[in-house]
């Protein structure tokens, strides 16, 4: 089982417009609205592709998927994406004020959900709300790596910086935040994501790289998060680097060419997995 773990869950926006122009105000074609955040995009992939999964981290009020996540007092945040159906526009807001008392109480919840759940791989994806400790991450890797899971690690800034003390198994930089993982240990694969260019993993096995064969256009919101879901199946089946990183990549791809986060064109999936063929 994967366990996904989402501290700063949202509820996704995506706005389809004709096209862009700062300044001028637009005529909105199309609204989707979902639960979202980093790790619920793993999980919806995952769910997707047939893999079994269990989604945990902060609920706030107005978060409409609890299922194992931590109740917390705050509101959930939103986020909006405006996309002209070629590029995609983020806007996040920062989430609610956790306090102390709500972090301790996720932290044994998610010890319990580990203890009974037999979590192989721990995905840990997104940004921190406010009042929680930038070490929180690397807490969690510690808690993960205690019950025998693997790790992967999807954040960027302190966050990231700080949660690299705790030796995360994989993480996926992009190129604005490869400075953060400088100081990343060996121990720790590193699968820098090149955007078009494809992905290159830095991994104890050697240095693998593999390209999308042609370029797609559409929504890039959660390619990143299916690239993630590709990265922890692979990691928790053993999967060889060439075939692991040939999924990510066409995955990414396919989730591009889905119109909202979280999701993905399975034919062109299928499709671009057999074209990079590795
Ligand atoms: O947690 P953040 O880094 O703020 O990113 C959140 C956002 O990222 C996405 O997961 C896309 O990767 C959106 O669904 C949106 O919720």
């Amino acid at each position: 089982m994967i366990l996904t773990v989402t501290l700063n869950p949202a509820i996704d926006v995506t706005y389809r417009v004709a096209s862009i122009v700062l300044g001028e105000a637009h005529r909105v074609s199309d609204v989707d609205t979902r639960a979202g955040g980093k790790g619920v995009n793993v999980a919806n992939v995952l769910t997707q592709l047939g893999e079994p999964v269990t989604m945990t981290g902060l609920g706030g009020t107005g978060f409409p998927l609890m299922q194992d996540f931590f109740p917390i007092g705050g509101a959930c945040r939103r986020t909006l994406v405006v996309t002209d159906g070629i590029d995609g526009t983020g806007f996040w807001e920062p989430g609610p004020q956790v306090t102390a008392a709500e972090w301790s109480g996720f932290l044994d919840h998610y010890t319990a959900l580990l203890t009974w759940s037999e979590a192989r791989v721990v995905v840990l994806s997104g940004s921190l709300p406010p009042g929680l400790p930038e070490v929180a991450y690397a807490r969690l890797i510690d808690i993960a790596h205690a019950h025998g899971a693997r790790s992967i690690l999807d954040t960027s800034g302190a966050p990231l910086r700080l949660g690299l003390v705790a030796e995360p198994d994989l993480i996926k930089p992009n190129a604005r935040e490869m400075g953060d993982v400088v100081g990343a240990s060996r121990r720790t694969t590193i699968v820098a994501s090149k955007g078009p260019d494809g992905l290159e993993a830095t991994t104890a096995d050697g240095v693998f790289v593999v390209r999308p064969p042609r370029p797609i256009a559409g929504n890039p919101t959660g390619a990143g998060d299916a690239c993630v879901a590709a990265l922890a199946r692979g990691l928790r089946d053993g999967t060889a680097w060439p075939a692991l990183l040939a999924d990510a990549v066409a995955l990414s791809a396919a989730a591009v060419a889905a119109p909202v986060a979280g999701t993905f064109d399975h034919d062109l999936y299928l499709q671009i997995r057999t074209e990079i063929n590795p």
